[in-house]
């Protein structure tokens, strides 16, 4: 079985961050692992409050599951503080595991600050080079690159503007623009697109989580990069055409593991 490890935060309410992430892994049937950076009290409507985990504490959990646990891949989610980003680095560079797919959380849904503002230069000087694929969204991407994003191709501008701070690839996930949900790839040679109708809901809590968990479970599971990000759109796109009308913000995506698994079973058998 491949395991895939998070490194992120804990979402109390089970909507996003850690616990999203492990959802996401069993439908994809990878054995899941987490190394706790920051425990968020948070629900669908709300950031009640952020506590961080001590930089050793951090090491120590990473320690703990490198020292016994092969890792096929590692997906990263929010970091707040730069301590807490040196120390994954470090420890992600001394352990150096394939196909690490970071998504820089900043906010969470519904605005709720995640990083500290001040973190963004670690994130941009010592965080993202570390990607095989970083995964922010719109406004990741226009804070990352100091440009605002207003079209398809200002996407693309981005996507290639981030890849040369030294990760090997950007998708820019369209979920806050406009009209269809347009997510743009860029491997370091081509532009390439995955789109799909906006679903009309206010359920969309997690879905970054989700997507950057997907994207790493296909890649552990041994697919290329393209055919990983389009899986990991379909994953998406599913649990948020069946996410949950749960709390009085915006609900979760639904982990809807029956139909996936179908869907894996079609492609073994096929
Ligand atoms: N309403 C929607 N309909 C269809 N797909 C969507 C919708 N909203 C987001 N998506 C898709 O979900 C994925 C995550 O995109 P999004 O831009 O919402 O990420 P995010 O803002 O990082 O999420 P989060 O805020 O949960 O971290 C992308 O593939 C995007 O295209
Ligand atoms: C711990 C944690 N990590 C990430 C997110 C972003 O997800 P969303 O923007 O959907 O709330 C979050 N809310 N909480």
């Amino acid at each position: 079985m491949k395991k895939v490890l998070s490194i992120a935060g804990s979402d109390c309410s089970g909507g996003a961050g850690i616990q999203a992430d492990l959802k996401t892994f069993s439908v994809h049937g990878v054995y899941g692992m987490s190394v706790i950076v920051s425990v968020v009290a948070e629900n669908t409507g709300r950031v009640l409050g952020i506590q961080d985990v001590s930089p050793d504490m951090i090491g120590k959990q990473i320690d703990a599951v490198f020292e016994d646990i092969e890792v096929d891949a590692v997906k990263v989610g929010m970091l707040s503080a730069p301590d807490c980003m040196e120390e994954v680095v470090e420890k992600l560079k001394y352990y150096h595991p394939e196909n690490i797919v970071i998504d820089p959380v900043m906010y969470a849904k519904n605005g709720c600050p995640l990083m500290e503002p001040a973190a963004i230069k670690t994130l941009i000087g010592t965080v993202i080079p570390l990607a095989d694929v970083l995964t922010p969204n719109i406004p990741e991407a226009e804070k990352i690159t100091g440009s605002r994003i207003n079209s398809v191709e200002e996407m693309e501008k981005a996507a290639r503007a981030i890849h040369t701070i030294g990760c090997k690839a950007v998708v820019i996930k369209g979920g806050h623009a406009a009209g269809n949900a347009l997510d743009v790839l860029f491997d370091g040679k081509e532009v390439w697109h995955f789109d799909t109708a906006r679903i009309d809901t206010k359920n969309t809590h997690g879905t970054g989580c989700t997507f950057s968990a997907a994207v790493a479970s296909q890649l552990a599971r041994g697919m290329g990069l393209r055919e990983a990000v389009q899986k990991a759109k379909d994953y998406v796109t599913m649990a948020l055409s069946h996410s949950l009308d749960i709390g009085k913000g915006c609900g979760p995506t639904h982990h809807f593991w029956h139909l996936y698994q179908y869907g894996l079973r079609e492609e073994r058998e096929g």
